[in-house]
Order: C-alpha cells, then sequence, then structure tokens
C-alpha cells in the first residue's frame, strides 16, 4: 500500500467528468449501516471517514437492549479532500436485531429506505428540482458477526428485502477474531447462501485501464476477497518509526499489512474502495 493511499478517502480521485460537476455541487453519499450491537460499527465508520462521528455517543446496557426496538439515528458531516465535498450521512440502527423478534428490525430499515425514495421522487416531480437534497440510502454495509458460520435467517430476510432497493456490502465482523482458514471458509459459507437465495451483492466495477499496475492488482484481490473482512481501529499505533491504525494486543499488532486475498482487508484500501466505487457509480442496480 503507498503512502499515496494511505492519508485521504478516496473521493477526489473520481474520474474528470465526474469529479468536475463534483467540484462545484460536492456529493451526498448515504451510508446505512446494520449489524448488531458490538459488532464494530462506530469503530469501522470512524476509520473509514478519519472523523468521530460517535463522540456524543451511549451505550446502552444490556436489560436497555432486550426491551429496545429499532430506531434510526442520523449522522451527517462535511468532508473537503483536495477542494471536493462530500456530505456524508451515516444511518445508523441502534437495536438492530436485538430484540427476539427481528421482524422489527427489518421493517425499520425498509421504511426508511422507501420513504427517502418517495421523498427524492416527490422533490424531482416538484418545482423546485436543482436543488434537491439526495438523501437515499446509497449503500448498506451489513455487519456479519464473526463467530456464526455463514448467514442466519435473519440476515437472509433482511436482504432479501433490501437487495433491489439499497448496494448491499457484507462485511465479516472483527476478522480478527478469526484464523485465515476460518475466514476463508465464512466467506465461502457466506457467498454460497448469497448465490443459493439469489441475493444481489453490489458488484464493484472495472476499474480504469489507464491506472497503473500497482492500483489494478490492488483492485483485483479486493474484488477476489469479497465479502471483505474488516478490522476496525481508531487507535494511532507507532511502529518502527512508522504511524499506523491498527489493534494492539498482547501477542502483537493487527494491522494493515495484512491485505492478502483472504486475511482481513486493511482499512485504509477497503475505505477507499467503498467510497471510491459506490460515489463513482451513484446507485447503481436497477429500481
Ligand atoms: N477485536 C476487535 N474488536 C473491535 C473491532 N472493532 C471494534 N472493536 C471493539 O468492539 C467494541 C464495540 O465496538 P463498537 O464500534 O462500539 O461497536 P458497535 O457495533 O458500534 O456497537 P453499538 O454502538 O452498540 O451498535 C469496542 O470495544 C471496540 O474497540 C475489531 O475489528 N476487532
Amino acid at each position: 500500500m503507498s503512502d499515496r493511499d494511505r492519508d485521504y478517502i478516496g473521493f477526489a480521485t473520481l474520474p474528470d467528468q465526474v469529479h468536475r460537476k463534483s467540484v462545484k455541487r460536492g456529493f451526498d453519499f448515504t451510508l446505512m449501516v446494520v449489524g448488531e450491537s458490538g459488532l464494530g460499527k462506530s469503530t469501522l465508520i470512524n476509520s473509514l471517514f478519519l472523523e468521530d462521528l460517535y463522540k456524543n455517543r451511549k451505550i446502552p446496557d444490556v436489560s436497555e437492549r432486550i426491551h429496545k426496538t429499532t430506531t434510526i439515528e442520523k449522522k451527517t458531516m462535511e468532508i473537503e479532500e483536495r477542494g471536493v465535498k462530500l456530505r456524508l450521512t451515516v444511518i445508523d440502527t441502534p437495536g438492530f436485531g436485538d430484540a427476539v423478534n427481528c421482524e422489527d428490525s427489518w421493517k425499520v430499515c425498509i421504511n426508511y429506505i422507501d420513504e427517502q425514495f418517495r421523498q427524492y421522487f416527490t422533490d424531482e416531480s416538484g418545482l423546485n428540482r436543482r436543488n434537491i437534497q439526495d438523501n437515499r440510502v446509497h449503500c448498506c454495509l451489513y455487519f456479519i458477526p464473526p463467530w456464526g458460520h455463514s448467514l442466519r435467517q435473519m440476515d437472509l430476510e433482511l436482504m432479501k428485502r433490501l437487495h433491489r432497493k439499497v448496494n448491499i456490502v457484507v462485511v465479516i465482523a472483527k476478522a480478527d477474531c478469526l484464523t485465515t482458514a476460518e475466514v476463508a471458509k465464512l466467506k465461502k459459507n457466506i457467498l454460497s447462501d448469497i448465490r443459493e437465495h439469489e441475493i444481489q451483492m453490489y458488484e464493484f466495477p472495472e476499474c480504469d485501464s489507464d491506472e497503473d499496475e500497482e492500483f489494478k492488482q490492488q483492485d483485483r484481490e479486493l474484488k477476489a476477497s469479497i465479502p471483505f473482512a474488516v478490522v476496525g481501529s481508531n487507535v494511532t499505533l507507532e511502529i518502527a518509526g512508522k504511524k499506523i491504525r491498527g489493534r494492539q494486543y498482547p501477542w502483537g499488532v493487527v494491522d494493515d499489512n495484512l491485505l492478502q486475498t483472504n486475511a482481513p482487508v486493511c482499512i485504509p484500501a477497503y475505505h477507499i474502495m467503498l467510497a471510491f466505487h459506490a460515489l463513482r457509480n451513484g446507485i447503481w442496480i436497477d429500481r
């Protein structure tokens, strides 16, 4: 991974045409984060966008969680990178999957997504079309716990309801808890479930032919490692005089040198892929 890739989010490297328009107007990008409590969602989002979006959060205790229904929490911030503005909205779903009956969790997510479509459609049919704010959910980052064997019934049910409405990117959370062989097995099982249930995942497009070989190779490796196994960290460690983001354990450090097929995907690379591809392609699936 080159230093070039380490320090920024990646949306400033969009192709020229899109870039010119976006420089003027900026992007709206809405990311929905789905997964049970404690899977490292906030940590990963903070690592992806290099900001602390969750400064003021209060972590509910167990008794609160059991009775809690899924809610929608919206956080917006503006990030600027080389003159390109990104208005990032993260839709969090606290309480997701915590209750005994998960049907409520699906409904809350689906209703929210549908409502944003309806609003956008209404605005587009109105007179003031130039100043529409695009609040549609562009991407759903779906966290799978590392301790299962594959997708659970609850995951399948939600994905079946979501996959035609939003780009789903499945991630295996806290992948540092698994060995390389376990990650490979879990990925294989997840992919097989996805195929069997005919769920559409977001497909990252071909990278531009004029990209350099290093970038193309990285692109190939990342695509081959779907569903991404991720490790999040908001901590910067100093290892051999170099500052890196990673997790320090009694036995060593997990950092972004682990970028190989089937190993946990390094944070900056994944984050570039996600922001770059999702933004470049806008909304991808048939609606
Ligand atoms: N081992 C490991 N631990 C992680 C990772 N990411 C986060 N954690 C830890 O897991 C705990 C929960 O992380 P959070 O980011 O708060 O999880 P969350 O999913 O946002 O939780 P809620 O806000 O309750 O929904 C924290 O102690 C993190 O430090 C990871 O990739 N690996």
